[in-house]
Order: C-alpha cells, then sequence, then structure tokens
C-alpha cells in the first residue's frame, strides 16, 4: 500500500489514529484551523487526502491549494459543502459514512415523531413551570398513521426500519429509479405520496437542484394537512412556506433538526422573524442538527471511513 500523507481540519472521534495508521496513513490532526487558514495549510505539506466534516467548502479553488490530492473523505453523510464536479474534474475519489451516523438519524427521527404527536417537549417545559395540562396536551398516535418519505436512501431507509414497531404505514418517493425498494417502505410516485401522506419526513440532499424543493407549490400538492418532520438540510425547505402554512394551520406541525440557516448570530431580518415564529410556536420542536450525532456514530462514521479508505488505497 502506497503511503499517504492525510490533513484532518474538523474535530473527529479519537479512534481515528489507530483505524488509519495500518493503512499506512500519517495524519496530520488540525481541527484547530479557521476556516480561512485550510488552503494554506493544505498548500503546507504534499497531501494526498483530506478529511472534512463540514468546516470549510471543498472547491476548485481549495483543490487547487493540493495538486497531488487523490482522495476527500466527508466525516459523515451530506455532501453538500463539497463541489463534486470539482472534485471528478481534479481526478479526486470523494468518500463519505453515511452508514456511520444512519442508525442515529433514523432512532432521532422516531424521537422527533414522538415530541411532535405527543407534546413532549411542550409539556415538559410545562411542568417544569409548575403547570399541569393533561387536556392541552392530549396527543396523536403513530398508529394507523401514513408516514410518507420524501428521498428513501439511507437516512429514509433507517427511519422507516424503525417505524416498523409501529402499525403505521410508510410510503416513500424517490426520484432515483434505481432507488433500491425493500420491506420496510412501499415505493409510490410523487402523487401518490401526496394524495395519501399524514406525515411528511425530508431525507434528500441538499443540492441546487433541491433547494427550496418542499415549497408552498409542493405542499399545496398535498391531500392532508401534514406534521413536517426535516432531519436532512434546512435549505431543502422554504421557511417562509412552513411557517406561512404553521400560521394558517395547512401545517399541524413540524419537527426541525435542520434550520434554513444555522448560524442563529447571523440571521437576516426575514429569517430572524421566522426563527421568532418557529421558537414560540407550540406545535413545533426545534433541535440543533443533532440528528446523526450519537456516541456510536462518532465512532463508527470513522470505521466506516477506514473500511472505504482501505478498499481505495488497496483498490
Ligand atoms: N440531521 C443530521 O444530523 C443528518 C445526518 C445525516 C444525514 N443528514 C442529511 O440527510 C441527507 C440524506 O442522507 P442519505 O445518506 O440518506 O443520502 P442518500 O444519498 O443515501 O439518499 C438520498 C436519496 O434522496 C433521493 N433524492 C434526491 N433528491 C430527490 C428529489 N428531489 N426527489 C426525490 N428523491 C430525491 C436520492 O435519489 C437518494 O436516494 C444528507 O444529504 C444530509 O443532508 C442529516
Ligand atoms: O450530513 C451529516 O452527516 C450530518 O448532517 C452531520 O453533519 P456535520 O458533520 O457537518 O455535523
Amino acid at each position: 500500500m502506497k503511503p499517504s500523507l492525510c490533513l484532518v481540519i474538523d474535530e473527529m472521534h479519537p479512534n481515528l489514529p489507530e483505524l488509519l495508521q495500518p493503512l499506512g496513513v500519517e495524519l496530520h490532526y488540525r481541527p484547530d484551523l479557521k476556516a480561512a487558514e485550510v488552503p494554506a495549510a493544505l498548500a503546507a505539506h504534499p497531501y494526498d487526502g483530506l478529511i472534512v466534516r463540514s468546516k470549510v467548502r471543498v472547491t476548485a479553488g481549495l483543490l487547487a491549494q493540493a495538486p497531488q490530492l487523490r482522495y476527500v473523505c466527508r466525516a459523515g453523510a451530506g455532501v453538500d459543502n463539497i463541489d463534486e464536479e470539482a472534485l471528478a474534474a481534479a481526478g479526486v475519489t470523494l468518500l463519505n459514512a453515511p452508514e456511520g451516523n444512519r442508525d442515529a438519524v433514523g432512532e432521532y427521527a422516531v424521537g422527533l415523531l414522538l415530541a411532535l404527536f405527543r407534546n413532549i417537549v411542550r409539556a415538559d417545559r410545562e411542568v417544569r413551570a409548575g403547570e399541569w395540562k393533561r387536556e392541552a396536551n392530549r396527543g396523536e398516535e403513530v398508529g394507523g398513521k401514513t408516514i410518507g418519505l420524501l428521498g428513501y436512501g439511507h437516512m429514509g431507509k433507517a427511519f422507516a426500519k424503525r417505524l416498523q414497531a409501529f402499525d403505521c404505514t410508510v410510503l416513500a418517493y424517490d426520484h432515483d429509479p434505481a432507488c433500491e425498494a425493500n420491506h420496510h417502505a412501499t415505493l409510490v410516485s410523487l402523487a401518490e405520496l401526496q394524495a395519501r401522506a399524514e406525515v411528511l419526513s425530508i431525507h434528500v440532499p441538499y443540492s441546487p437542484a433541491n433547494h427550496h424543493f418542499v415549497n408552498e407549490e409542493f405542499l399545496a400538492g398535498f391531500g392532508n394537512a401534514l406534521w413536517l418532520l426535516n432531519t436532512a438540510r434546512g435549505e431543502v425547505l422554504d421557511h417562509a412556506a412552513l411557517v406561512q402554512r404553521l400560521q394558517t394551520g395547512q401545517l399541524r406541525g413540524a419537527a426541525l433538526d435542520v434550520l434554513e440557516n444555522e448560524k442563529l448570530a447571523t440571521l437576516s431580518p426575514e429569517q430572524q422573524a421566522r426563527f421568532e415564529y418557529l421558537r414560540a410556536a407550540p406545535n413545533v420542536v426545534l433541535s440543533p442538527h443533532v440528528g446523526g450525532w450519537s456516541f456510536q456514530s462518532y465512532e463508527r462514521i470513522n470505521q466506516v471511513l477506514a473500511r472505504k479508505l482501505r478498499e481505495f488505497l488497496v483498490g
């Protein structure tokens, strides 16, 4: 195996060296780097590998700093911060690790669904405030509901698998005709998903083509007033349509692990107004992009990357 010199710019589980050292990979572990410092750091040594989470966008400009680069590892699932065309043009291989955090996301989506249906977060806040409101917290059961998954890849499948424990119908729409079906969900057309779903759970990646894919027109195509879950990326969902539909009751509630702008200190006035609505809404559950973050996934992501890197370096 050819030795490899690899720059790591984001924080990783400490199992990384013991997993990659047997592959002949020497790591320069620099999670301390600020985004603006990454290009110079990449140019400073003859790196043939780069391991990132989401600190930087990997663009043609960044790749130009390391003409000898052979691979980029995305320690996670989403590759929306990586210009895949630029990598292909530069002959650089991209490896990601959705197998490492799909179980975390699948479980978390169940948690969000239950929190939303049974008012768990709101009820907790009320009891802590000394309020004992039983009737206002009467909830919905998952049993009997039709859950619609938008995107049936690693994350959609992980959620569908866990929904088998509930007596519900799981439908999935995926635009890839080669999408592998399994018995955890029925693959349907978008029109059928829109006609039947009572809950819409977003599992498509962000890309320019998916920018605001779930918008007013898309949501208006549904036959039922929906509950909405988003554990994918905030930018897939048009938050203006989200807020407007929550305000009018056309959406029954929403659980959002991801937001249109997750840097809360940098919200535009419009984003701030929408955020103020969401944070005050009793039928909204919010979390800080932690669906894929568990102690287990933190370790497993590196194990998945090590397996894929072994195949790449040996093959
Ligand atoms: N909240 C978190 O912590 C967390 C963790 C992991 C992943 N994610 C997000 O989940 C996304 C999905 O991850 P994945 O591993 O399941 O990806 P994946 O590539 O395995 O699956 C995505 C599926 O969506 C389909 N798709 C894409 N655009 C579509 C569209 N417009 N209409 C219908 N189908 C479409 C694709 O064909 C694919 O099958 C990631 O890109 C990431 O943004 C979030
Ligand atoms: O895509 C993912 O794996 C998750 O959204 C986590 O992303 P992060 O590593 O950028 O936190």
